[in-house]
């Protein structure tokens, strides 16, 4: 795999004040790389602030401390309306719920040339229709549904004019929230590989999240579990799959429904219960090669002849 850095999270936090003395530490100091090229799954459950660090990466909110490197410039420091331009075309988002994250008063060609016109990237009225009409075809649909509205789709329609749009700009990098979850499982097979063939195509890098870990295995190079904020395990998704190590990867794990009845009867769950782990003590500690756990010196030596 190619190992230059296109993203690097260093210590970031994003902590919401939601209270005169209250805050959410949605996001609270977790640090990663993201090669270029690669996926990088991001999983945790319900309210583990996946979307924040999604959002926050991505500017939608300003980070509480931290750092976010995109093409080694710190998109929450200060930098030029230019580099503030670029990172806005080369970082592109797609969303958990298509039709929420679609103006249902806009066609589907409106939408798909939104960010064209923002970056003033075609300006010749033919040559816009031929690039939405190049746009749909590339995500599997076709030039009639440019005139039609959100609503006239079906879930998984919707999610491929979100990654029209998304693609539309040329980006360098993506965040997908969740972009399979909504939809039925049948389908979400089919959005799946289609991101993975336009990874290829157009040289992608893609920041996945999901809530299991069934579907992110499969498309993911590398893996970081989120609990409560924090990033508790990083690996290789097969090394994450073979070797979990972290009490709350395992958990996860063994959530995943697997079409094997006799499995199903015979698995023991896991439940992860904090309160039986020294969370105080534990530190981000490097297992093996490129094998990232949140863990204790004493954990941490018995991590290591596993
Ligand atoms: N704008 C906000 N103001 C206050 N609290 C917030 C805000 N956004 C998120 N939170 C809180 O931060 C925590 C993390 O939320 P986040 O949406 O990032 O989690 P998530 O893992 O993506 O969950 P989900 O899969 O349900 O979206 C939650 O406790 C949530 O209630």
């Amino acid at each position: 795999m190619n190992k230059e850095k296109i993203l690097e999270v260093k210590n970031l936090k994003q902590h919401f004040q939601t209270g005169r003395k209250s805050v959410v530490k949605a996001v609270d100091g977790i640090s990663f790389d993201i090669y270029r090229g690669e996926t990088f799954g991001l999983v945790g459950e319900s309210g583990c602030g996946k979307s924040t660090t999604g959002r926050t990466i991505i500017r939608l909110y300003d980070a509480t401390s931290g750092e976010v490197n995109f093409n080694g410039i710190d998109v929450h420091g200060r930098k030029s309306k230019k580099d503030l331009k670029q990172f806005n075309r080369q970082m592109q988002m797609i969303f958990q719920d298509p039709y929420a994250s679609l103006n249902p008063r806009m066609t589907v060609k409106e939408i798909i040339l939104e960010g064209i016109q923002i970056h003033g990237l075609i300006n010749n009225e033919s040559e816009k229709t031929k690039r939405v009409e190049e746009l749909l075809d590339t995500v599997g649909l076709n030039k009639e549904h440019a005139t039609r509205y959100p609503h006239e789709f079906s879930g998984g329609q919707r999610q491929r004019i979100g990654i029209a749009r998304a693609l539309a700009v040329d980006p360098e990098f993506i965040i997908a929230d969740e972009p399979i979850s909504a939809l039925d499982v049948s389908i979400q097979a089919q959005v799946v590989n289609l991101m993975k063939e336009l990874q290829k195509e157009h040289g992608l890098t893609y920041l996945f999240i999901a809530h299991d870990l069934s579907m992110v295995k499969y498309i993911s190079d590398r893996i970081a579990v989120m609990y409560f904020g924090r990033i508790v395990e990083l690996a290789d998704s097969d090394e994450l799959y073979e070797n979990p190590l972290h009490p709350y990867t395992k958990s996860l794990l063994s959530a995943i429904p697997l079409p094997d009845p006799d499995f199903e009867r015979n698995r023991k769950r896991t439940v992860y219960d904090p309160a039986q782990h020294d969370t105080e003590n534990a530190e981000f500690r490097e297992v093996k090669p490129g094998h990232w756990v949140l863990c204790t010196e004493e954990e941490y030596k018995t991590y290591q002849v596993k």
